[in-house]
């Protein structure tokens, strides 16, 4: 049996070694030292050509309510954890500086998302939930825009609550799907919780119950004005769409006959069927749903064959992420405090892709001003001002021999300040103002960045100050390594 408490909090959602590791800290005299960490993913998820990022709605909730409770401390007790540190923690609030992205901002490999300027103790505290929210909201996000890319104007509807890793990954799943361009959701706490709309049609169950298909139709019309008929239980096209259009001519005033939904077969081959047997019996405006499995593979693939189905269902796939499941961001240490001074940090790695950009940066999305379309992203250290430079010379930050000259460009600072010393300063949009965010952003990229196959690697550059900063801190910690030896 599992133990609920009064006082739950969050605060225990990360690993033991972020206790561990404070407890050092702690130990050792380090409860101001500042720290600066960044969090970012390396690779884009699906194959896409860009990201959006979701969930930091739920990380400022986190960070809002940042304090260990009484159960949280009683329990850390229990582990062994000795009072004096105890102590420290349950007096620890989050007195940190946050900026990032907003949320539905398009984001690239390497690029920080979050940059988190805090005392160490709190920074790494925090880095396992931000990963855990940021990373899932993201990752659905990106496969529900690649999804609504796809489909444009047809309706998308998410139908994955019962497949999704449990509850919580449905609720959030759900808005960050919506955020990125999905019209409803099936769930209905998360209508209550975040506004969203919901729908629905009915299962095989109705169908079943009754035994017969006519009557349950016939039954669902004599409680509800808007009806979609699920046809596929016994036989799509000699009786489901049939019995369909014979209760909507039964039922005419006192029904709308919104649509069918078929969960099964060759739903290409149905669609066209059922379309045809629709008009032919003048409902015309009736659509054609469709669910089972599907995502932008198959939707594609259906729509190549002239499928006529205008509202797709949407659960496994998207909800879980399937065939990606994860997204891989982390969360580095690029700035600490030393004798009262900051220094610069670097993670090396044998693979260069991976060496870690020490420093505190800004990211600006560099505008074309004659195509208003984005060149690519800009990461500059922090005192750099992009916009007072005549031309911006854009290099490959691995391949630096593929660059760029641009003169005539605005640069768009994407980090928003979110708290500034522990307050919260940033104004949470409405669900609505994301979505249309999301909207205006995708414009600013060429649709080579944007289809969904191969897609042209869209630039994330370093500015020169940037690069020559990480070559100094590889040169250093390089002369470091020989001098040990
Ligand atoms: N014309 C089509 N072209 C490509 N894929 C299709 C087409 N029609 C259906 N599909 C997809 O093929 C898969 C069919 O899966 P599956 O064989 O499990 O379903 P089914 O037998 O039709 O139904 P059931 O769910 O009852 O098993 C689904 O993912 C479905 O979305
Ligand atoms: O296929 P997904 O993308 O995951 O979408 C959700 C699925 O959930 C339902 O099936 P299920 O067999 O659970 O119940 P049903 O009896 O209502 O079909 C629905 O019919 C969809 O096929
Ligand atoms: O409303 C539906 O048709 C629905 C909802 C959840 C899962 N599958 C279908």
């Amino acid at each position: 049996m599992s133990t609920s408490y009064a006082d739950d909090s969050l605060m225990l959602h990360t690993d033991l070694y972020q206790i561990n590791m404070a407890q050092t800290y702690w130990k050792d005299g380090l409860e101001e030292k500042k720290a600066v960490f960044e969090l970012y993913f390396r690779k884009l998820p699906f194959g896409n050509g860009y990201a959006i990022f979701a969930g930091l709605e739920r990380v400022i909730e986190f960070l809002n309510q940042f304090k260990f409770t009484e159960s949280d401390i009683e329990y850390l007790r229990e582990l062994g954890y000795e009072e004096v540190y105890l102590d420290f923690l349950a007096n620890l609030t989050f007195t940190g500086t946050v900026k990032g992205m907003k949320e539905g901002e398009l984001v690239f490999g390497n690029e920080p998302i979050l940059r988190i300027e805090a005392p160490l103790i709190q920074a790494q505290l925090i880095e396992t939930p931000l990963l855990n929210i940021v990373n899932y909201q993201t990752l659905i996000a990106t496969k529900a825009a690649r999804i609504k890319q796809l489909i444009g104007s047809d309706i998308a509807m998410e139908f994955g609550t019962r497949r999704a890793q449990e509850m919580d990954a449905a609720i959030w799943g759900t808005r960050a799907a919506y955020l990125a361009g999905f019209d409803a959701t099936s769930n209905v706490r998360a209508g209550k919780k975040f506004g969203i709309p919901v729908a629905g049609t009915h299962a095989h169950s109705l169908v079943q119950a009754y035994r017969d298909e006519y009557t349950a139709f016939k039954k669902y019309a004599a409680s509800h004005r808007d009806c979609t008929f699920l046809v596929d239980t016994y036989d799509t096209l000699k009786s489901g769409v049939p019995n369909a259009i014979k209760v909507a001519d039964e039922e005419k005033d006192q029904i709308t006959f919104k649509a069918i939904r078929l969960d099964s077969g060759d739903l290409a081959y149905l669609s066209k069927k059922a379309r045809k047997m629709l008009d032919e019996a003048g409902y015309h405006d009736t659509k054609i749903a469709a669910s089972n499995d599907l995502d932008e593979k198959t939707i594609m693939n259906l729509k190549s064959q002239g499928a006529e189905i205008n509202i797709w269902g949407i659960g496994t796939k998207l909800i879980t992420a399937y065939d990606q499941p994860a997204l891989g961001a982390v969360y580095k240490l690029v700035s600490i405090e030393e004798d009262g001074e900051m220094v610069d940090t670097i993670k090396i790695s044998a693979n260069p892709e991976k060496v870690s950009t020490p420093g505190l940066k800004r990211v600006f999305r560099i505008i074309n001003t004659l195509t208003r379309k984005s060149e690519g992203d800009y990461i500059a250290m922090d005192s750099e001002e992009p916009n007072s430079e005549d031309t911006l010379i854009m290099f490959h930050p691995v391949h630096t021999y593929v660059k760029k000259a641009i003169r005539t460009f605005e640069a768009i600072e994407l980090h928003q300040p979110i708290f500034e010393n522990g307050v919260c300063v940033y104004n949470v949009p409405s669900l609505a103002e994301i979505r249309s965010y999301v909207e205006t952003n995708l414009e600013l990229l060429w649709d080579e960045y944007k289809r969904l196959h191969m897609p042209e690697e869209y630039p994330v550059d370093l500015s020169q100050a940037c690069w020559d900063n990480k070559m100094k801190r590889i040169a250093e910690v390089k002369e470091k390594v020989a001098s040990r030896k």
